[in-house]
């Protein structure tokens, strides 16, 4: 079903509207990312970062114009289907509380009726993946788990399937900023070696300075760039784009000398 040439993920003239909303949630947003990138969606609260990932696993469906997931469009794909292709990351974790985490891992191979031996080796790369050691953290409990450690369960579960895409949605929030550099690394280590696309939502710019290929920038609804990092922080597209990147140290008056924190170190 997927072509060799399509966007992982296209929105074609989209328009969100919520129930007794005096403005839309997302407002004829149209864009293409392309398969393997890191998109980072940065804006202020409310200004539709969320609303923009969940029209993409269908957690929302759009008003106006059409999502598009490897070319198809996700209107005519099963929800339930979609979502197990789609690996989704959120800030709350949604780890079962009542399974340990080797189970939280496999929930989706399980679904998926891998056998017990492909389950059982894809749970122990995992945790590895993380630095969790298998011995130690497999048959833990959630609620036996640091904050970060919960975390890094998050990630790995939705990535147990192969998913070709990944929406995280302010995973890192609540982390300490030491841990949260950390799983930074790790993210962006897991997402070089993977191909995979991802899509990440965040407040902070450094983060997504840190860890994009490419920058989506949303205020009220309205896309206001959609630019790699040295670009974004070389050339702001609006005077949003620029009051954002000023109010944390990113502003980059002259160009990207000017922003010397903006270079994309390691990538
Ligand atoms: N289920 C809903 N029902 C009604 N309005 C909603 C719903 N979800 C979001 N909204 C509204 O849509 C707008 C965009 O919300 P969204 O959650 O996408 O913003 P956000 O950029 O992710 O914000 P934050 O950074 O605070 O999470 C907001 O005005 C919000 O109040």
């Amino acid at each position: 079903m997927q072509t060799a040439t399509a966007p992982a993920v296209e929105f074609i003239d989209v328009t969100k509207r919520f129930p007794g909303a005096a403005a839309p949630a997302l407002d004829h947003v149209s864009l293409a990312v392309e398969p393997g990138e890191l998109v980072c969606v940065l804006g202020t609260s409310g200004g539709g970062k969320t609303t923009f990932i969940k029209l993409i696993n269908r957690l929302h469906d759009p008003d106006e114009g059409r999502v598009l997931v490897d070319g198809v469009n996700v209107a005519e794909l099963d929800p339930v289907e979609l979502r197990r292709r789609i690996g989704y990351v959120i800030q709350q974790t949604g780890l079962f509380p009542h399974m340990t985490v080797a189970q939280n891992i496999a929930c989706v191979p399980k679904i998926l009726k891998w056998d017990r031996g492909r389950i059982d080796a894809r749970v122990d790369e995992l945790l590895r993946l993380v630095h969790l050691d298998p011995a130690e953290f497999a048959d833990r409990y959630p609620a036996q788990l640091s904050g970060g450690q919960q975390q890094r369960v998050g990630l790995v579960r939705a990535l147990a399937a192969e998913p070709r895409i990944m929406l995280l949605d302010e995973p890192f929030g609540a982390i300490d900023a030491l841990t949260r550099a950390s799983l930074q690394d790790e993210l962006l280590h897991i997402h070089r070696g993977s191909g995979k696309t991802f899509i990440f939502v965040t407040h902070d710019v450094a983060e997504a300075m840190k860890l994009a290929t490419k920058i989506l920038v949303v205020d009220a609804g309205r896309v206001q760039q959609f630019a790699s990092p040295d670009e974004l922080a070389a050339r702001p597209a609006t005077p949003f784009v620029r009051e954002l990147l000023a109010t944390q140290g990113f502003l980059a008056p002259t160009g990207r000398d000017a922003a010397p924190k903006a270079s994309q170190e390691g990538r």
